[in-house]
């Protein structure tokens, strides 16, 4: 019975199976939905030939290994069919012994995502990314530097604020100063701020910005599938651009302007990502709450990911061109 949905469920989403050998192994039986982690299936199906694509589709009950050569799948097509799901360490044991289902399918039939690369930036006006930002050493100061602080819970994220703080119930900051940033936040991050001459947007047409002064910070904690909803940041509390530095694990953040563009991008660990001009003021960002990016060409977890979100604020309204989201039209603006 489990057999006959997962074939349904794989026809369903349009793949066609071949009688002749293709690249592409399906196994079914073998899916997310059955525990089967992304790492060690990898694992197991590389040891079977070099993988050019894998495909761990969230919630199915089969996956996808398309080997580099023919010669591979067949090899992975032996190897794999009837044999019991073990190899690749299900993680359900009831289920471990239910033999695998080996099929080639068409390649051209199976519907790829478009993966989140970084060079999506290029989409999105204003957005900045800087790759490797910190280094690795950097990011493991800063992580042991931020548990010796106090974390607040919210329903799906921990968060932190230093520096000014910042009334979620108002949307804006707290008159009531606390201490600075911590040490090494102030020595690694702020320090290398100082440094940068300029906020390059990765469009190349937004114009380029000044690096802001940072007073205020928000550490949020994501757990593994925890996401943030699309908002934006208000803009009348804060100068400039908005910097976030991410530590730990990469993640896919969504970008959406009400004209109907849309876009994914893919904000690695240790980058620094920025926030100017149309998107800081006129874009929503988001990141989706689920156990799966689809990033290099295959749905990866999510990863355990802390950002540092830096802004400078300022007392007075804003006078942004982009009225659509702005907190002080109709109020003191316009
Ligand atoms: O996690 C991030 O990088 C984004 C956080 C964010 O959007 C915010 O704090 O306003
Ligand atoms: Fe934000």
């Amino acid at each position: 019975m489990k057999d006959k949905k997962a074939y349904e469920y794989l026809a369903k989403s349009g793949a066609e199976i071949s009688s002749t050998p293709t690249r592409a192994v399906c196994l079914v039986n073998a899916g997310n939905q059955q525990g089967i982690a992304v790492d060690d299936f990898e694992a197991a199906c590389s040891l079977l030939g070099k993988i050019a694509y894998l495909l761990n589709f969230p919630g199915k009950t089969y996956c996808v290994v398309i080997y580099e050569g023919l010669e591979c799948a067949i090899d992975a097509h032996k190897a794999l069919a009837g044999r019991a799901c073990t190899l690749l360490k299900r993680t359900y044991s009831k289920e471990a012994s239910i033999p695998l289902l080996v099929e080639y399918l068409i390649e051209d039939s199976i519907q790829l995502p478009v993966p989140a690369t970084v060079q999506d930036a290029r989409a999105v006006p204003g957005l900045v990314v800087v790759e490797n930002f910190i280094t690795a050493e950097e990011e493991s100061t800063l992580k042991q530097c931020l548990d010796r602080y106090k974390w607040e819970p919210l329903s799906r994220r921990r968060v932190q604020h230093h520096g000014i703080r910042f009334n979620y119930s108002t949307n804006r900051h707290a008159d009531d100063s606390m201490p600075g940033f911590p040490q090494e936040v102030q020595d690694i991050i702020i320090g290398k701020l100082r440094r940068m001459k300029s906020l390059n947007p990765v469009d190349e047409v937004s114009p380029v910005e000044p690096v802001p002064v940072p007073d205020q910070l928000t550490v949020n904690e994501y757990k593994p599938g925890a996401g943030i909803s699309a908002h934006v940041d208000t803009h009348s509390p804060f100068r400039g651009a908005i910097i976030s530095v991410s530590l730990c694990g990469r993640v896919v953040m969504e970008f959406k302007h009400r004209d109907g563009r849309a876009m994914s991008v893919l904000v690695p660990a240790r980058s620094l990502v920025a926030f100017t001009g149309e998107v800081r003021y006129d874009w929503t960002h988001a990141i989706t709450e689920t156990r799966f990016d689809y990033v290099d060409n295959s749905f990866r977890e999510r990863q355990f990911r802390i950002s540092l979100t830096f802004r400078e604020t300022k007392s007075t309204p804003c006078d942004c061109n982009y009225p659509h989201l702005c907190d002080s039209v109709g109020s003191t603006q316009l």
